[in-house]
């Protein structure tokens, strides 16, 4: 399904993946993953706490529900869907195509967050599908992977782990992680307020990295890996600080949006 040649003519715009890494530095993204929740009012207060907000070294997406897309246009952030079609077109009611989010200026699309693996069973082939489809567009895919509890206390982490990265690399191949974030967000982490630590989140962001750098080193290196699962204003800084986490996928705390510009500001600097 995936265009390779359409990757090859990728547009100038889209090769952010270059200007992300700066002085050798990978430039953090915070994105704020709304889930099912929000309204136009929030949508207009994260409109108005982001308009004078000085952020220099970090990038910030939020991804609310497709409806409330359009109240955050032109706002000073990027938007993101959270999650997209498999299919181009057609007879497929209830879905949102890559090309769609394009329309709407969506720079971001969150594929295979363990929600929906979970909710509507999507699998590690359907997620590669997904992200092959939103790289066709242009949209660049928030990729997610993680644990449940266990599978990390069997000490079969970095398998799963694997599974599901190679499920990805195999369809579209290391070099559209060019073109792509990774998620890491530990299932028993998310919602729950119990936060990997630091080190566990370090480690696991290098086990990504040094995964895909098998395959293409630059490129790994290039790669930004943000952490997610329960971040708040008060453990970011300390998770940020990690030499191979770069920056976050934030739910809960992303619905308050004071609380999401300290998150924010943790990862500007
Ligand atoms: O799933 C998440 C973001 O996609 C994390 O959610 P919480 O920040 O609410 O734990």
């Amino acid at each position: 399904m995936y265009n390779v040649v359409r990757l090859v003519n990728i547009s100038p715009a889209f090769r952010w993946a270059k200007d992300a890494k700066v002085n050798n530095k990978r430039r953090p993204l915070v994105a704020g993953n709304w889930k099912m929740n929000g309204s136009a009012g929030l949508a207009e207060s994260m409109r108005s706490t982001f308009a004078t907000a000085q952020l220099n070294k970090v990038d910030v997406a939020v991804c609310p529900p497709f409806v409330f897309l359009h109240a955050l246009a032109d706002a000073n952030v990027a938007l993101g869907a959270q999650t997209l079609s498999e299919y181009e077109n057609g007879a497929h009611t209830g879905e949102i195509s890559a090309q769609m989010l394009k329309a709407l200026d969506c720079q971001y699309v969150i594929v295979g967050h363990s929600e929906r693996r979970a909710d509507q069973h999507e699998s590690n082939g359907l997620v590669a599908d997904k992200v092959a489809m939103a790289l066709a567009a242009e949209v660049t895919p928030i990729f997610c992977v993680g644990e449940p509890e266990d599978i990390r206390d069997s000490g079969n982490l970095y398998e799963y782990l694997a599974a599901q990265i190679d499920a990805v690399v195999s369809h579209v191949g290391i070099d559209a992680f060019e073109h792509m974030v990774v998620a890491y967000e530990p299932i028993w982490a998310i919602g729950t307020g119990k936060t990997a630590s630091p080190e566990q989140a370090q480690d696991v962001h290098r086990f990504i990295r040094e995964h895909l750098a098998k395959n293409n080193p630059a490129v790994a290196q290039g790669l930004r890996i943000l952490y997610g699962g329960s971040v708040k204003s008060s453990n970011a800084a300390e998770l940020f600080g990690q030499p191979d986490v770069d920056g976050g996928l934030i739910g809960g705390a992303s619905l308050d949006p004071e609380e999401f510009l300290r998150i924010c500001q943790a990862a500007d600097s």
